[in-house]
């Protein structure tokens, strides 16, 4: 398992190694101990999570309040996204920086992200399924939206041909600004 550091400390990207046969292919898509190695401390996952959405579906960026924030170790296993995610830790030197990394079924990529970051995806091909393990559960009153397209955060998604579908929920996120100020 390769571990990539971003420009954001505490974003890694994993990079399993894939045996391939006559068969098809093997790889360690989650191993505990290399995992925990990597971040420097030991996380516990509680949910699992499957979505399957269209070309063009945007869904994000989603974050939960404290103490129900989510850590989310994230990758594509159908088509492919590209992932972002913004720190949105208030005390860090990169509140309101964010990085992008593109997420596949051919290039297995994973993404880890700590809580105190929000997170969303753009989907690159139809029938993109993408999974995700996460280290709280879901809890929908403390869940936030923070809107794509705030002009302030300038999140380079890749060419949007036409406007992506996104939920009525997202569509009503908030800025970084009316969220956090
Ligand atoms: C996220 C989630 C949703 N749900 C339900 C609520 C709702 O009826 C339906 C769809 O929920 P959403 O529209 O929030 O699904 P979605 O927009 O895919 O939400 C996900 O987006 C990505 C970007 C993330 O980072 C995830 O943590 C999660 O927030 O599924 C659960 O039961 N458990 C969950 O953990």
């Amino acid at each position: 398992m390769k571990v990539i550091e971003t420009e954001i400390k505490g974003l890694l990207i994993f990079e399993p190694k894939v045996f391939e046969d006559e068969r098809g292919f093997f790889f360690e898509s989650f191993n505990q101990r290399i995992f925990n190695n990597a971040v420097g401390y030991e996380v516990e996952f509680v949910q699992d999570n499957h979505s399957l959405s269209g070309k063009n579906v945007l869904r994000g960026l989603h974050f939960q309040l404290e103490p129900y924030a989510q850590g989310k170790l994230v990758r594509c296993i159908s088509g492919a996204v590209y992932d972002v995610a913004v720190d949105i830790r208030p005390s860090s030197e990169s509140f309101g920086k964010w990085v992008g990394v593109e997420l596949s079924a051919k290039n297995k990529k994973q993404f880890w992200i700590p809580p105190g970051f929000a997170h969303g995806f753009l989907t690159l091909c139809d029938k993109t399924e993408f999974v995700y393990k996460a280290t709280n559960f879901y809890r929908p009153e403390s869940e936030r939206s923070l809107i794509w397209n705030d002009e302030s955060l300038n999140i380079e998604w890749p060419t949007i041909e036409e406007s992506p579908t996104v939920s009525a929920k997202d569509s009503a996120a908030q800025t970084l600004k009316e969220l956090f100020s």
